[in-house]
């Protein structure tokens, strides 16, 4: 049996389904790219030592050590931060698993996207979809966020950003994101990522972070470090207003 694992954004956040889950699985593995993972609060959990995957170890090799522990009849847990299937590749895993006759769950964990959402104060009703902002592969940039975000500022909907991973894997800092979204709007120039555009930054959830509103040109210049994701609010409402005005007074989350 193969369980999909998610034990939210930082220590503390684990459930105690999930808990219980890891506490009765012979292999555990983790990975820890899309989200900074409690690898000390998984080694308390788990009765035996938790093995890292890398992202290659999951999508190129399409997981084949969790197969490998499957094979000998064993229950295998892939454990992730946050939710373990939202915005990651890892639902191809348990679909694979189940082509191969496995049982696969996935147990849902606390979503870093839906608590982002949370502690900002911002409206679920009023989301707009969610892109990834990337540093340019090959010098050519996505225009996703670009594109998706002016749409949503015209229909009055919040944008998720989440932000690239590098790759020697350190998580990319807001300032470069909105570097990048400023480097979008040079080359687009349709008005949408100017240095006034207000926006919402949620920094190190779980790890001692905060949120914090702000406008993209100051954003630019922050010393904050990631992970983080930026939301571009549209069309407050006052009760949005108010709550996303006093973050910067906010204790760290
Ligand atoms: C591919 S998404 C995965 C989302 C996740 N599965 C969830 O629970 O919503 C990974 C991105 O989430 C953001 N992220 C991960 N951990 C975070 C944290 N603790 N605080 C803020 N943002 C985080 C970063 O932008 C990172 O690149």
């Amino acid at each position: 049996m193969f369980f999909l694992v998610g034990v939210g954004p930082g220590p503390g956040y684990i459930t105690e389904v999930a808990a219980r889950i890891i506490r009765e699985a012979d292999c555990v593995f983790y990975e820890d790219y899309t989200g900074p993972l409690d690898v000390e609060g998984l080694r308390r959990v788990a009765r035996s030592e938790p093995v890292r995957l890398t992202r290659r170890d999951l999508e190129e090799e399409s997981g084949r050590k969790i197969f490998e522990c499957l094979r000998e009849g064993r229950r295998a847990v892939l454990v992730t931060a946050g939710d373990p299937a939202l915005a990651t590749a890892h639902s191809a895993l348990v679909a694979l698993a189940r082509s191969r006759g496995y049982r696969a769950e996935v147990v849902p964990g606390v979503s870093i996207i839906c608590a982002a959402f949370s502690v900002s104060c911002l409206s679920i009703y009023k989301m707009g979809g969610v892109a990834t902002v990337t540093y340019p592969r090959g010098g050519v940039y996505s225009t996703r966020p670009y594109e998706l975000v002016e749409q949503n500022l015209k229909r009055g909907f919040h944008t998720l950003l989440l932000l690239d991973v590098r790759e020697d894997g350190a998580f990319m800092p807001p300032r470069d994101a909105a570097a990048v979204l400023m480097q979008l709007e040079e080359r687009e120039r349709r008005g949408v990522f100017t240095p006034a555009l207000p926006v919402v930054v949620v920094y190190r959830l779980g790890w001692g972070g905060s949120a914090l509103y702000t406008t993209l040109g100051d954003l630019a210049t922050s010393g904050i470090e990631g992970p983080a994701v930026v939301i571009v609010p549209s069309q407050l409402s006052p009760v949005e207003r108010e709550c996303v005005e006093g973050l910067a007074r906010r204790q760290a989350v």
